[in-house]
């Protein structure tokens, strides 16, 4: 995205040369091994990014969750009550594509790190799409990702429930068979969760509920639409390339198309499906993030922005 700069009065811009120097180093950083074992297909993260970008991001968190403990705490006593321990929630929205996914695994990774004692699970909200049987039912199986192609009410049931101590079991979805999976998952009541997904800053249809509301941290995570659109046709091609052989993949049956008839593909997709959804629905929430990852063409974090007010 360009960045009208109006619409982040509310924002301190700061570069990653300050940012970087913004927290005392007392975090540990990560190996090359470990940096290894959580990138996805294409990921370039360095230790260098680690360092100068996350880590600081960590401190913060850390300060913020800080801040939710203490004020639980007051409310407790505010209300002669003993104040439950509530797990703290971190949103991660952003586009298809722009790294949402390789930020949370990092962050997940860095936070248990961090907070020793604490268990830090991650969720993505793929899985709160409607089944394709659904989607197909209703004629909006190519509307998939954007607002309605969402069981919302699901999802805030999910984070009530989380926040009030639960485990739950919640449904999976899969890019390889491009649907629900039959079988659901297990969230362990954790006391970090990360919720990642394109539509974790927008209301429910009805407009009445805010997903917005369990969060105590959230992180939208920005980059050209140039730039996310060459991310998500390389990642494209490397999906194909991975169903080659495997003849259950979702991908498989792009597998017998020409170089130049899977690229037609995809740029289509892209341009009639995920950049359209980006400029309608999920640029828009950007605002509500306290922090903004800008990345360059590189996937380098050169700016971050965070909320003033
Ligand atoms: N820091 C990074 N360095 C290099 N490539 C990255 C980085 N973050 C993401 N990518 C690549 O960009 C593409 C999109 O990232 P992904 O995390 O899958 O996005 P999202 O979850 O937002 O759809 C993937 O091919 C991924 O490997
Ligand atoms: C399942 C998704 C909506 C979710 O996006 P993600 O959370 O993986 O960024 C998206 O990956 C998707 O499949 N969009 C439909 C159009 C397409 O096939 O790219």
């Amino acid at each position: 995205m360009i960045f009208m700069e109006t619409e982040l009065i509310n924002y301190e811009k700061i570069t990653r040369h300050i940012w970087q120097n913004l927290y005392k180093k007392t975090l540990p950083t990560l190996t090359e091994a470990e940096l290894e074992n959580i990138k996805s297909i294409n990921d370039e993260i360095s230790v260098q990014d680690v360092n100068d970008v996350y880590l600081p991001l960590v401190q913060l968190i850390r300060i913020y969750k800080k801040t939710m403990s203490d004020l639980s705490f007051s409310k407790g006593l505010f209300l002669q009550k003993i104040a439950e321990n509530q797990p703290f929630i971190i949103g991660i929205s952003g586009s298809v594509a722009v790294g949402k996914s390789t930020t949370a695994r990092l962050l997940q990774l860095l936070l248990s790190r961090s907070f020793k004692t604490s268990t830090v699970a991650l969720v993505t909200t793929d899985g709160f799409l409607y089944p394709n049987q659904t989607l197909t039912e209703q004629n909006i199986l190519d509307r998939k990702g954007f607002p309605e192609s969402y069981d919302m009410e699901s999802l805030i049931s999910f984070l009530s429930e989380i926040k009030s101590g639960k485990d739950v079991e919640i449904p999976v979805y899969s890019h390889e068979i491009y649907d629900i999976l039959p079988e659901k998952t297990l969230v362990k009541s954790p006391d970090i969760l990360i919720v990642e997904g394109i539509n974790v800053f927008q209301s429910t249809l009805n407009k009445r509920l805010y997903i917005n509301d369990f969060f105590d941290f959230s992180i939208y995570v920005d980059a050209t639409e140039s730039n996310i659109e060459r991310w998500y046709l390389e990642r494209f091609k490397t999906l194909l390339e991975l169903a080659k052989k495997d003849s259950t993949n979702y991908y498989h049956q792009f597998t017998r198309l020409s170089a130049d008839e899977v690229l037609k593909m995809a740029r289509d997709t892209w341009k009639k499906v995920n950049l359209v959804n980006l400029r309608e629905f999920i640029e828009p929430t950007r605002n509500r993030a306290e922090v903004i990852l800008h990345k360059d063409k590189r996937h380098k974090v050169d700016k971050i922005y965070l909320k003033k007010y």
